[in-house]
């Protein structure tokens, strides 16, 4: 239990947005979660349950799940935006009235906008003017800190002093928050391992081998590494939870819904009706970005040209192994 408690509202009842709704109820906070979904809501309230998002996942004792986003936002000091990168700007533009002023945000999700380039504390600054924000970012899956499994993440904000404060009230016996102020990196971070994931999916599913993997992933994280490092960020952010260790599951397991999309890809199987898989409205604008800005990023290319079917997964492996050979850097 915490000293201090307050009241943590959570926008988006998908599987992210109740994960962090019981880890903040378990750590003694007041927890109203906003979902849309009348559904998800009724789980949470009558069941303790979010079935829909978590199968099979007790939730913690006392979330208040609503689809009135004023009543869960009513004295909120910590909102916790939860909803899909694509979504955030207008999830948020609906709501904004209702978020108390004094509120810190933490933006929760890993993208960047598909129509502006834009990185989604900057779309979160931009719907909720005056508003300070954080990010929270690392290797985490939903259903993992559902069932209270060990966890470790960064939460990052422009001022330390906040990202100190947010960290402290946020972590509990197994959720483990470090702080930073490097708000760019850990976004970035998040943001691109989603693509790799996506790539390193497809190298699974079209039977690459365990070699071919380790290469993509090592190769991908150069290219994550010269991204973030155009846009600022500090490389100890790139090499920390929210880049390296993020890239690490996520390129690893298909319990991740961007390596099962990636899969899915690789095997030539339907993607219609998969989960969300935010890497492929990532991929597009991250390659855009690096076409603008004369970064090297074969792979991320790659993806794109995968998704968009301008290539095949063999014309794409034969082409990042047939480029010209340079050092390794
Ligand atoms: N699921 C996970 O393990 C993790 C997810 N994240 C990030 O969290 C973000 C959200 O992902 P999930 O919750 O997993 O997705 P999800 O697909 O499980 O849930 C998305 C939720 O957002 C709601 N939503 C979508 N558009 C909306 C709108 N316009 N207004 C109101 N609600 C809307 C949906 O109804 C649904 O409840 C993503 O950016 C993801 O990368 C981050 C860490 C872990
Ligand atoms: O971000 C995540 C784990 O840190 C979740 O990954 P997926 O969105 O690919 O499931």
């Amino acid at each position: 239990m915490k000293d201090e408690r307050v009241k943590v509202a959570v926008l988006g009842g998908g599987a992210w947005g109740t994960a962090l709704a019981t880890v903040a109820a378990r750590g003694g906070h007041h927890v109203a979660l906003y979902a849309r979904d009348a559904e998800s809501v009724n789980d949470i309230n009558l069941n303790k349950r979010n079935e829909r998002y978590l199968p099979d996942i007790s939730l913690a004792d006392g979330i208040q799940a609503s689809t009135n986003p004023a009543d869960v936002l009513k004295d909120a000091a910590i909102v916790l935006a939860a909803f899909p990168a694509q979504a955030m700007r207008d999830a948020l533009g609906g709501i904004a009235s209702h978020v108390p002023p004094s509120a810190s945000i933490v933006l929760c999700a890993k993208g960047i906008e598909r129509s502006t380039g834009r990185l989604i504390s900057e779309v979160v600054a931009e719907a909720l003017p005056g508003h300070a924000v954080s990010a929270l970012s690392g290797p985490s899956f939903a259903t993992d800190v559902a069932r209270g499994l060990p966890t470790a993440v960064t939460i990052a904000s422009t001022e330390l002093e906040t990202a100190d404060r947010l960290a402290l009230l946020l972590s509990g016996p197994a959720f483990r928050c470090y702080s930073t102020d490097d708000l760019v990196g850990v976004e970035i971070g998040g943001a691109l391992k989603n693509v790799l994931a996506l790539a390193a999916g497809a190298a699974t599913g079209r039977g690459l081998g365990a070699s071919a993997l380790a290469a993509l992933v090592t190769r991908g994280f150069a290219e994550l590494r010269r991204i973030a490092q155009a846009l600022g960020a500090r490389p100890e952010t790139v090499m920390g939870l929210s880049g390296l260790g993020d890239l690490m599951l996520t390129c690893s397991s298909p319990q991740s819904r961007n390596y099962s999309y990636g899969m899915a890809l690789g095997a030539g199987k339907p993607l219609e009706g998969l989960p969300l898989a935010e890497g492929v409205a990532t991929a597009p604008i991250a390659a855009e970005i690096c076409a603008k800005r004369g970064i090297d990023a074969p792979i991320i290319m790659a993806v794109t040209a995968l998704l968009a079917r301008h290539l095949t997964i063999d014309e794409a492996v034969t082409a990042l192994l047939n480029r010209p050979l340079k050092t390794e850097d």
